[in-house]
């Protein structure tokens, strides 16, 4: 039996748009393999019942396919579905570490990434890496075709998660099919300067580089309140704000000691528009754990 902790992860940070991604020290999902003849699985905890238990449907029936690791499988869920935390690839970078020790198959963790990946194209339709890749490798994750990078990064961040859903298969449909030239090189401007500021664990250069023109305006629409929250993150000393992921979560940028207010600040915007949310004072953390084995 092994049980591995993986990750929630934020992804893009706004100007690495498939790129871009970061493991969350909370919250997280744990998985737990055994070997079986035929593969189950089991999942508890939040937002369950929305997930599907039939290996073909849920993320971790990829991984088992991908590494031929059938498996009784029980998923703890402290990532809920929909979220734009990562929640269906926690599930599947647990697995696959978890499948990769139960078997002996000998894969590398940045080779478990694109066998993660795997569950990502069941339920968003594309094996994109973004999540998976810093729920296994943790830090700040820089995934092209070629490969990934990760940097460990300390740098504090609040992620507000209301209480609605947003399906990264829908978040993906708003997606522009072009971009300008100006928006091009604003972008790639804003993408270098994240990345230095993640190198130097500088959270205003990282705020800073968040800033994206083409793909966050679209999906900010798909989120009530996301203008007046990410104004109150602003006002309340936040570096930089903007979708997590696909949404509807919201990830802020903060120096040292700003969270508990910069948190204080989203939630109360959230209440104003009528929504309940609940906010995690995070960091960039490590990825997945061995608990037990
Ligand atoms: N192990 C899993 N954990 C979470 N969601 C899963 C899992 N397997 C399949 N799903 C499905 O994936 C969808 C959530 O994934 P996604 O839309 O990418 O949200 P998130 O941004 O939180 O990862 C839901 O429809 C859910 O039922
Ligand atoms: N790059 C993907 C990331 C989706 O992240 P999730 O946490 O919402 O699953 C996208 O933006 O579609």
């Amino acid at each position: 039996m092994v049980t591995v902790r993986a990750p929630a992860t934020s992804a893009n940070l706004g100007s690495g748009f498939d790129v871009f991604g970061a493991a969350l020290t909370r919250p997280a999902d744990v998985v737990t393999v055994e070997k079986a003849a035929e593969t189950t699985i089991e999942v508890t905890g939040a937002g369950a019942q929305y997930i599907p238990e039939d290996p073909e449907k849920n993320t971790v029936g990829a991984v088992v396919e991908a590494l031929d690791a059938p498996a009784r499988i029980h998923i703890d869920k402290g990532v809920r579905p929909a979220s734009g935390l990562g929640s269906s690839a926690a599930s599947a970078a647990a697995a696959a570490v978890a499948l990769n020790r139960l078997y002996d198959r000998g894969y590398s963790r940045s080779e478990l990434v694109p066998i993660a990946a795997e569950g990502e194209a069941v339920v968003s339709g594309v094996a994109h890496s973004d999540n998976v890749a810093p729920s296994i490798l943790g830090g700040f994750t820089v995934t092209t075709s070629e490969g990934t990078h990760a940097v460990d990064a300390s740098i504090p961040l609040v992620v507000c998660l209301p209480d609605v859903a947003v399906s990264t298969r829908d978040a993906r449909r708003v997606v522009p099919e072009t971009a300008s030239m100006d928006a091009l090189v604003e972008t790639v401007g804003n993408a270098a300067t994240l990345a230095v500021g993640m190198c130097r664990s500088d959270p205003d250069l990282v705020g800073a580089g968040m800033s994206d023109p083409v793909v966050t305006p679209e999906r900010a629409r798909l989120i009530t309140g996301y203008d007046d929250v990410r104004a109150a993150a602003f006002d309340a000393g936040a570096t930089g704000v903007t979708v997590s992921g696909a949404g509807p979560a919201i990830l802020a940028v903060c120096r040292g000691g700003r969270r508990r207010g910069v948190a204080a600040a989203m939630l109360d915007a959230f209440a104003d528009a009528g929504i309940d949310a609940r906010a995690y004072q995070t960091r960039i953390g490590r990825g997945s754990t061995v608990l037990e084995e």
